[in-house]
């Protein structure tokens, strides 16, 4: 970045630099941690769940034996998992919502927008709609078996031409992170009734930072 110069030769100012790299930092470690974050409190609050999940992944690790090592293969096997996390996603998008610019003029039920005018696309509105979703505040990680939902109605990495690039980097970190954990740990919260909120109008954060208390299988 300190190297990069525009088609006028101007090099990027350190608030520039700086601006792309905190983006970073939230765009990709927070968004993930976050997500993973409420996955476990999610899991916690739902024994249900937490069983099925458990024995998917203790499965997995019986069919991986002797190899230690997760590979692709045993984390596309994640299915139960994954739709779990998606339902997380669905009810606690990460990330509130995005932006986008009007390129044209256009009507979109009786609303004028006009060119250049920016709109913000709410994915918590959206992923609630019960047209996509029947009874949408019941969380069921079901509704992303089999075929999956109906294109742009579930949302949380956005969509079209400027989606998350790391979308499929971000399964396997949260996947296998999640592996892990299952295999080895149990937790309890020390907040139980801790509230999730967008404080700084993005990203989702429980009030507290989920402190837990950790403990071996
Ligand atoms: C669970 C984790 C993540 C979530 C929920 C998430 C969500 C999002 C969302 C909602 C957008 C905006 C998409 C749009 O405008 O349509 C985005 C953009 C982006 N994400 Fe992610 N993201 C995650 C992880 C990551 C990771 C791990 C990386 C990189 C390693 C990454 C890199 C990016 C980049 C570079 C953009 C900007 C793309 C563009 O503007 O063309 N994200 N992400």
């Amino acid at each position: 970045m300190i190297n990069e110069q525009d088609e006028d030769g101007k090099y990027m100012t350190e608030v520039e630099i700086e601006d792309k790299v905190f983006g970073f930092i939230i765009g990709s470690y927070d968004t993930t941690a976050t997500t993973i974050t409420l996955t476990m409190k999610y899991l916690q609050q739902m024994p249900e769940y937490f069983n099925e999940i458990i024995q998917e992944q203790n499965e997995i690790s019986m069919q991986m034996m002797p190899r230690k090592e997760l590979c692709w293969n045993d984390i596309q096997k994640m299915r139960k998992t994954w739709s779990f996390v998606n339902e997380v996603l669905r009810n606690t998008p990460v990330v509130q919502g995005i932006f986008r610019e009007a390129i044209e003029d256009f009507t979109y039920e009786d609303f004028y927008i006009p060119k250049g005018w920016k709109i913000y696309l709410s994915f918590g509105a959206t992923q609630k709609n019960g047209e996509y979703f029947p009874n949408p505040t019941k969380f069921d990680p079901s509704r992303f078996e089999g075929n999956g939902q109906v294109p742009y109605t579930s949302v949380p990495f956005g969509g079209g031409h400027r989606m998350c690039p790391g979308k499929e980097f971000a399964r396997i970190l949260i996947l296998v992170f999640l592996h892990h954990l299952l295999k080895k740990f149990r937790w309890e919260p020390k907040v139980p009734s801790e509230k999730i909120l967008y404080p700084f109008f993005l990203l989702a954060i429980p009030t507290d930072g989920y402190p837990i208390t950790l403990s071996a299988v």
